[in-house]
């Protein structure tokens, strides 16, 4: 006998929920302060419960199971306190778990006396392996605890006079039943309870334990919904857990077959592996252009309140809410969103279209400035868009290439990755502000007789001594090309010549790329930033010569 047994799905070929789409958003029932409670190495105290409590009604959860009152005195407690302090809104029902043993029903409605609106869910395990280990019991005798159980309640609800009570019924471990057998239970619960079009019973279907691929959960859904006698008078609830790592993919598949409402927990706590993941599973549909229902629109505070409740971190990785889901290291990524999000600037457009991201970061509160990050892995693109964002300088495609090449040799050889403030300071020293043999001080216009030319006198510093040097050209670069020639014999040619006005905010100047041939055949850029165009471009000239001497100063240093 093999130690694993491959699960055998059900035949339904003529399933009909793969044509089907997500058009609105389920009825959401948030389980963190029960499933995702239950599941804590430290459970949470009373102020914790009360702290994430207020969180889930401003995320706006209408739906809140709230604990085990009759398992825990401190769920009681924070029950009584919901309660007796007012502290639940008309338009939210709390909800309480239940095994279907009568003391526990009895203590349960012990601590809902006085809620307006409660569901009271009643569950106890189906699946076969739990009626073979655990209850030891039959079809006839599981059935008899779940009828028991409904009856209790059905009395005891009968006496509440000040509150309306609903039902909830989970046939625990759902996909290790047989959909037969999950049926028939559920309508002997629902011949007790008997509901009606206006009182829908809730019937939710756990993947207690996920077992297969979500398409399996999916079949279970839809031949359940078929074979349910009180389908029309139920309310289809889906519980996912996630010991596949499908745990949001098996509910999204689970909806199209028919279901109308999700139990889940901010990130995923819960039991093992978790819970569904209702913020994933909520902002799978934002992005989709479907109203969720529920703010995730400061998604660092919902994190925020998670983590401290729970004690647990969310990862970096998890959808949405991780550090790095807006974040990208490698270059054709880089390059990519950086393309996307120019395009959408200059086209103007409100459909959000950037690769690589499915969700407008601003839209959940993050900012997009720390998208690009750099690292060894990554390219011209990643590096441009951060310059750009740092500086406002929009570097020239080869320069982009030659910084990029910059950064990479700097994170390559520690190994680490390159902030974006370290990188747009590597940037101003390389080519800004190089270190200066030659300064530039002021230039004032000479006359000139040559038609097309220009002469100018320009005021530097050579080596530390200051000089008046005179040159003449098709403009002022060119006189200074030819002036530091003729005085000093420096002979540059410029290869390129690229401007743009910087965006208001960085003091609406001008910035100026200027590639230089060394007589060697090395180019090297040199920019400049100023308010006026013209010393913009001497000062990316005087960068490049710097820059220019830099290396033969170098090479003489090696010889
Ligand atoms: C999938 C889920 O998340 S289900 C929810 C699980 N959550 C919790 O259990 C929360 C905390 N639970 C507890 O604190 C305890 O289990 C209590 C207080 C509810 C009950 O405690 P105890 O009575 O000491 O017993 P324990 O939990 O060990 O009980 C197991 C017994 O209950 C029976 N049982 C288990 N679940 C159910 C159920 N849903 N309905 C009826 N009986 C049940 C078992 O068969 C077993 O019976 P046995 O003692 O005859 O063998
Ligand atoms: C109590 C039930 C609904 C549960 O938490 C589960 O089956 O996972
Ligand atoms: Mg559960």
């Amino acid at each position: 006998m093999p130690k694993y047994v491959p699960f055998q799905p059900l035949s339904l070929p003529d399933r009909t929920w793969p044509n089907q789409t997500i058009r609105h958003a389920p009825v959401w029932c948030s389980v963190d302060l029960r499933d995702g409670n239950q599941a804590l190495i430290n459970p949470m105290g009373p102020a914790k419960k009360m702290e994430l409590f207020k969180t889930l009604l401003r995320i706006g959860f209408k739906e809140i199971e709230v604990g085990f009152p009759a398992a825990s005195e401190t769920d009681f407690s924070f029950l009584r306190e919901l309660i007796e302090q007012q502290l639940i809104p008309d338009d939210v029902t709390i909800q309480v778990l239940t095994q279907a043993r009568p003391q526990l029903i009895e203590r349960t409605f012990e601590a809902i006396a006085g809620a307006k609106n409660a569901i009271v869910h009643l569950y106890n395990s189906t699946s076969t392996l739990q009626r073979r280990v655990v209850f030891r019991a039959d079809k006839a005798e599981i059935t008899k605890l779940a009828v028991d159980g409904a009856t209790r309640i059905h009395e005891l609800a009968s006496q509440v006079s000040d509150g309306r009570v609903r039902y909830q019924y989970s046939p625990e471990s759902f996909t290790g039943t047989e959909i037969d057998f999950s049926v028939e239970i559920c309508d002997a619960v629902c011949n007790v309870w008997q509901p009606t079009i206006e009182n829908k019973t809730i019937i939710n279907l756990p993947s207690t334990v996920e077992l297969a691929t979500p398409n399996v959960y999916a079949d279970q859904i839809e031949l359940f919904c078929r074979l349910f006698k009180f389908r029309d008078r139920a309310i289809i609830s889906l519980h996912t857990h996630n010991d596949r790592g499908t745990g949001v993919a098996a509910s999204e598949l689970a909806l199209l077959a028919g279901a109308d409402r999700v139990e889940g927990t901010l990130f995923g706590n819960g039991e093992r592996t978790g819970n569904l993941d209702i913020v994933t599973m909520a902002l799978n549909l934002t992005t989709q252009g479907i109203d969720s229902g529920l703010d995730f629109s400061n998604i660092k505070e919902v994190r925020r309140v998670a983590e401290f409740c729970t004690e647990l971190k969310v990862h970096e990785r998890t959808p949405y809410a991780g550090d790095l889901v807006f974040t990208a290291f490698s270059g054709s990524h880089q390059d990519a969103i950086k393309k996307g999000y120019d395009a959408m600037k200059e086209s103007g457009q409100e459909q959000f279209e950037v690769p690589y991201l499915t969700i407008d970061p601003a839209d959940i509160g993050r900012q997009y400035d720390p998208i690009i990050r750099v690292n060894s892995q990554s390219g011209k693109g990643g590096v441009a868009y951060l310059v750009e964002n740092e500086l406002g300088f929009r570097l020239p495609r080869r320069l982009q290439v030659a910084f990029s090449q910059v950064v990479q040799q700097a994170t390559d050889s520690t190994g680490q990755e390159m902030p974006a403030r370290e990188v747009g300071k590597k940037f101003l020293e390389t080519y800004v502000s190089p270190p200066a043999e030659l300064v530039y001080r002021s230039h004032k216009p000479l006359e000139c007789d040559l038609e097309d030319q220009e002469m100018f006198q320009f005021s530097i510093e050579y080596q530390g001594v200051a000089h008046e040097v005179v040159g003449q050209g098709n403009g002022p670069l060119d006189a200074l090309v030819h002036a530091l020639t003729e005085k000093f014999g420096l002979a540059y040619d410029i290869q390129d010549y690229q401007e743009h006005a910087m965006e208001a905010g960085s003091g609406s100047s001008a910035a100026a790329y200027i590639l230089l041939k060394t007589p060697e055949g090395t180019e090297l850029y040199g920019v400049g930033q100023h308010r006026s165009l013209t010393k913009a471009s001497i000062l990316g000239l005087v960068a490049a010569i710097n820059r220019c001497l830099g290396l033969s100063r170098d090479a003489t240093s090696k010889r």
